[in-house]
């Protein structure tokens, strides 16, 4: 598990533009520090797949260099995870995408009991590739854990990113227990979940924030 906030860094200050209160509210600013902080992530997780060696003509002879073997399959869960994952997708940008529509749905009798609803999904074959599955927050972990087990329709990856820019210690701990075989990287791990799920201090709804209220 790879968490930026343990190695302070220009991800700390667009992660504290998304949860301020006096900034966040910008919706432009907000959706550009998802995206920016999915660039910084990308350069990150890119260190650690695999390369090959690759001559490259110049006009004034060869270079050889380490170029990546495969690139990732980028997924990502909407609403909130879009322009995180446009961040990602602009440092990847050979990337084959994975879409998915998913959202709480919270029970008629217990307004703190939701079951996560997907209902659009849209992936490429990942059969032996690099999976990359974004969404940035991760509060009980059930979203993300859904979406991957969606993913399996599509083949089994070689190997699976979590990326998430808000974590609770709940949600870490649901993925790790569930997800095993994927790498996490977190922007920050917060204190905990409230009552209604929502993580604390987090940042509110990233959805929301990112694109307006819903009904
Ligand atoms: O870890 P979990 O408990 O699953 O919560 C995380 C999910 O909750 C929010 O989605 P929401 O249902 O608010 O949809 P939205 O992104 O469209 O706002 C957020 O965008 C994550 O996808
Ligand atoms: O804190 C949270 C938890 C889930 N979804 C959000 O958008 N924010
Ligand atoms: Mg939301």
């Amino acid at each position: 598990m790879f968490v930026f906030a343990q190695q302070p860094s220009l991800v700390n200050q667009f992660v504290a533009e998304l949860r301020d209160v006096s900034i966040q509210k910008d919706r432009l600013r907000f959706r550009r520090n998802l995206e920016r902080i999915g660039e910084l992530m990308a350069y990150e997780i890119s260190k650690t797949l695999p390369y090959h060696n690759v001559s490259i003509k110049t006009p004034l002879g060869i270079s050889e260099t380490q170029l990546l073997r495969q690139q990732p399959v980028l997924a990502t869960i909407m609403r909130a995870g879009l322009p995180f994952h446009q961040g990602l997708a602009n440092y990847f940008d050979q990337a084959e995408n994975a879409f998915a529509g998913a959202y709480r749905g919270y029970s008629a009798s217990d307004s703190d009991e939701f079951e996560i609803t997907m209902d659009y999904i849209v992936s490429p074959d990942i059969g032996g590739k690099t999976l990359i599955l974004s969404d940035p927050m991760l509060a009980t972990g059930r979203s993300l854990e859904k979406i991957y087990h969606a993913m399996l329709r599509y083949g089994i990856p070689a190997q699976t990113h979590i990326a998430a820019i808000i974590a609770s210690p709940e949600g870490v701990r649901h993925v790790q227990r569930q997800l095993p075989q994927c790498h996490l990287w977190l922007g920050a791990i917060d204190s905990h979940l409230n009552e209604h799920s929502y993580i604390v201090p987090g940042l509110g709804d990233a959805g929301d924030l990112a694109y307006g209220g819903k009904v």
